[in-house]
C-alpha cells in the first residue's frame, strides 16, 4: 500500500490568518492532540516577526510547550535566514524555507525578490545539512499568484532546478490562492518527480484542493500539506482561504488505498477543540459528517 505523509499545518498557517490570537500554551496544546492523532509531521510554528503576524507569536515557546513526540517530525516555516537561525535554536527537525515565484508577492509577503529568494534557499538548504536538520523548500503561488496572475509551469519548474541542485529533501509546490487544477497539478508535479521528494500544498478556495490532491499523489508527490478544519491562508495574499482539511484528506487518501497512520476519530475530536478554541465553525465536512460506512478505515476495504 502506497504511503503519503501528511504534513499538519494547523497550527502554522492555519493560525496564522485568525482573528482569535492563540497563546503559545494553546497552540502548544494543539500540537500535542494533533500528534496524538498519528500525524507523522507537525509543522508547528512560523519564526517571522510577530509585528506582522502577531498570531505566530512566541514559536520558541509553542516549542517549548509541546511535549515533542518523538515518533513526530516537529517542522516550522521560515522566510529568511533570521528565521533560520531561531529554528536551528529551536531545535526542530524539519526547516521549511518558503518563497513565492512571483516577485510581487515576494515583495509583499517577505521583502524580498525571487532571485535573491532562491539564493536564500540554498544558502538555507546547505546550512541545514551542515547543522543536521531536514529542509523543504516551498514554491508559493506554484500555479497562480494573487497579483500577477497566471505563472507558467515552466518558470516554476525552471525555479525548482535551481533550488533542487542544492538537494534538499522536499520540494513543496503551493496553490497559495486555491486556482489551480488537477491537470496542472500532474503536469508539474510530473515533471518535477525526482532527485528530491516532492510536496504540495493545496488550499481549497475555489472546491478544487481535494482533487488536486489525489492528482497530485498520482502524480509520485508523497507529501501533503493539510491543517485541521481547513483553517489557513496567508494574511499577505488577498482572498486566501483555508488549506484542504486533515480530516476530509484522510478520509479521501484512505479510501483510495494510500496509507496515512492517522486515526480519524481522533483527528475530528482535535479539530472540534480547535473549532471551540478559535471560535468558529471550521470548513471541514468530514468533522462533520463523519465516516458511518469505515471508508477510512483500510481493514473493510478488502474484498
Ligand atoms: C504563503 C504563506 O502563507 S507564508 C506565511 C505568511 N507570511 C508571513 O508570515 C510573512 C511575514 N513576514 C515577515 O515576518 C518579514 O517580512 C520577514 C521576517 C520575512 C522579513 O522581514 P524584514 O523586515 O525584511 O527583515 P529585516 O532583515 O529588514 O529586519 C527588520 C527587523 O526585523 C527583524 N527580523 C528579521 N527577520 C526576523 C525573523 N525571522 N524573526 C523575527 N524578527 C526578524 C530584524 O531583526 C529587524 O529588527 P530591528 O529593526 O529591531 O533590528
Ligand atoms: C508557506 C505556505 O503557506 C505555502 C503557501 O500557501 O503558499
Amino acid at each position: 500500500m502506497a504511503v503519503v505523509d501528511i504534513c499538519e499545518v494547523g497550527p502554522r498557517d492555519g493560525l496564522q490568518n485568525e482573528d482569535v490570537i492563540l497563546s503559545p500554551e494553546v497552540r502548544g496544546e494543539l500540537c500535542d492532540r494533533l500528534a496524538a492523532s498519528g500525524l507523522p509531521r507537525i509543522e508547528a510554528v512560523s519564526f517571522v516577526r510577530e509585528d506582522l503576524v502577531p498570531a505566530m507569536a512566541g514559536a520558541e515557546e509553542v516549542l517549548n510547550r509541546t511535549r515533542r513526540d518523538p515518533a513526530v517530525l516537529w517542522a516550522a516555516l521560515v522566510l529568511n535566514e533570521k528565521g533560520y537561525q531561531r529554528a536551528v535554536e529551536a531545535g526542530v527537525d524539519e526547516v521549511r524555507f518558503a518563497f513565492p515565484v512571483t516577485d510581487t508577492y515576494a515583495a509583499r509577503n517577505q521583502r524580498t525578490t525571487v532571485t535573491d529568494a532562491i539564493d536564500t534557499a540554498i544558502r538555507i538548504v546547505e546550512r541545514s545539512r551542515d547543522d543536521g536538520i531536514a529542509s523543504a523548500i516551498t514554491l508559493s503561488a506554484a500555479f497562480g499568484c494573487p497579483f500577477e496572475g497566471p505563472v507558467s509551469r515552466d518558470h516554476v519548474l525552471r525555479i525548482t532546478d535551481r533550488v533542487a541542485s542544492a538537494q534538499p529533501d522536499t520540494v513543496i509546490f503551493a496553490d497559495s490562492i486555491g486556482v489551480g487544477v488537477p491537470r496542472q497539478v500532474r503536469e508539474l508535479v510530473g515533471a518535477a518527480v525526482g532527485a528530491s521528494a516532492v510536496g504540495c500544498h493545496f488550499h481549497n478556495t475555489r472546491n478544487t484542493g481535494y482533487a488536486n490532491a489525489l492528482a497530485a499523489v498520482e502524480a509520485g508527490a508523497s507529501i501533503l500539506d493539510a491543517s485541521i478544519g481547513g483553517l489557513g491562508g496567508c494574511p499577505f495574499a488577498p482572498g486566501a482561504t483555508g488549506n484542504i482539511a486533515t480530516e476530509d484528506l484522510v478520509y479521501l487518501l484512505e479510501g483510495m488505498g494510500f496509507a496515512t497512520g492517522i486515526d480519524l476519530d481522533k483527528l475530528r475530536q482535535c479539530s472540534a477543540w480547535v473549532a471551540d478554541r478559535v471560535g468558529h465553525e471550521l470548513p471541514s465536512l468530514v468533522a462533520r459528517a463523519g465516516d458511518p460506512c469505515g471508508v477510512a478505515t483500510t481493514a473493510q476495504l478488502t474484498p
